[in-house]
């Protein structure tokens, strides 16, 4: 089985995590084949993840309040759009969402949970449950690691999927009950603001320049030579 393994993650944890996890997994039933960020596999798109694997290992944070992280917001953003298509583009794939976060957020795991949820409306088939690990609580999370480490590799040992779901989105909330904030309008609103303005892209350019210049001239007054 050939697995791809998509993260989201704002300051490193759970990309971190994720790979050493991953690190870990061996066997003869599976290839762990690329390990991206949410932005590049939105690029991929849905359609050529589940021709190319059979099985997304996806670990993300959440930020803002419940937003997704930076690089995994085209992720969660293509999600809801093949959502609102009734498109099914992940049919025959497994997947196993790791989430992080911390609960003293009223929006504790909302990506997460977000991402479990659509993936499986996407036809995805959940093989291991969703495990919440929490900043606020150290053990808790080292154990939710170690257990759901254990449960996907278990699956891609035996080198199959599951026929039906290994429980709901919601069976796997830890805390703050099983609630969604619904993140679905602030992707619409980011999408339709679009990249950034010329003038913008013009006004980052001379900034940056400027800088260069700034740094060289401080370069040559004290001597430093740049490696
Ligand atoms: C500004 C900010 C906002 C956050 N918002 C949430 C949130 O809404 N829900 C949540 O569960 N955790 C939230 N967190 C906690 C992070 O998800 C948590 O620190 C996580 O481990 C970060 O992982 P990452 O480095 O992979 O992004 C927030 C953290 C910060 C700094």
């Amino acid at each position: 089985m050939k697995v791809c393994i998509i993260y989201g993650s704002e300051s490193g944890n759970s990309e971190r995590a994720v790979k050493a996890i991953a690190k870990t997994w061996q066997g003869s039933n599976f290839e762990i084949g690329e390990i991206m960020e949410g932005a590049t596999a939105a690029v991929r798109g849905f359609a050529a993840l589940a021709e190319q694997y059979d099985f997304l290992v996806v670990a993300t944070s959440s930020n803002g309040e419940g937003d997704p992280p930076f690089n995994f917001h085209p992720f969660l953003k293509a999600l809801y759009a093949a959502d609102d298509a009734g498109e099914k583009p992940l049919t025959g794939c497994g997947f196993a969402v790791l989430g992080f976060g911390c609960s003293h957020f009223d929006t504790f795991q909302n990506c997460p949970r977000l991402t479990d949820k659509l993936l499986a409306d996407l036809g995805a088939i959940r093989a291991v449950s969703r495990e919440e690990c929490d900043d606020s609580d150290e053990d808790h999370t080292k154990q939710a690691k170690a257990k759901w480490g254990d449960a996907v590799l278990k699956v891609l040992q035996s080198g199959k999927i599951p026929s039906a779901h290994v429980g709901d989105w919601a069976d796997a909330c830890t805390q703050n009950g099983a609630t969604i904030l619904d993140k679905h309008d602030d992707m619409l609103v980011a999408a339709a603001q679009g990249a950034p303005s010329v003038p913008l892209l013009v006004f980052g350019a001379l900034a940056v320049a400027a800088a260069g210049v700034a740094v060289s001239k401080f370069a040559a007054l004290t001597g430093e030579v740049a490696v």
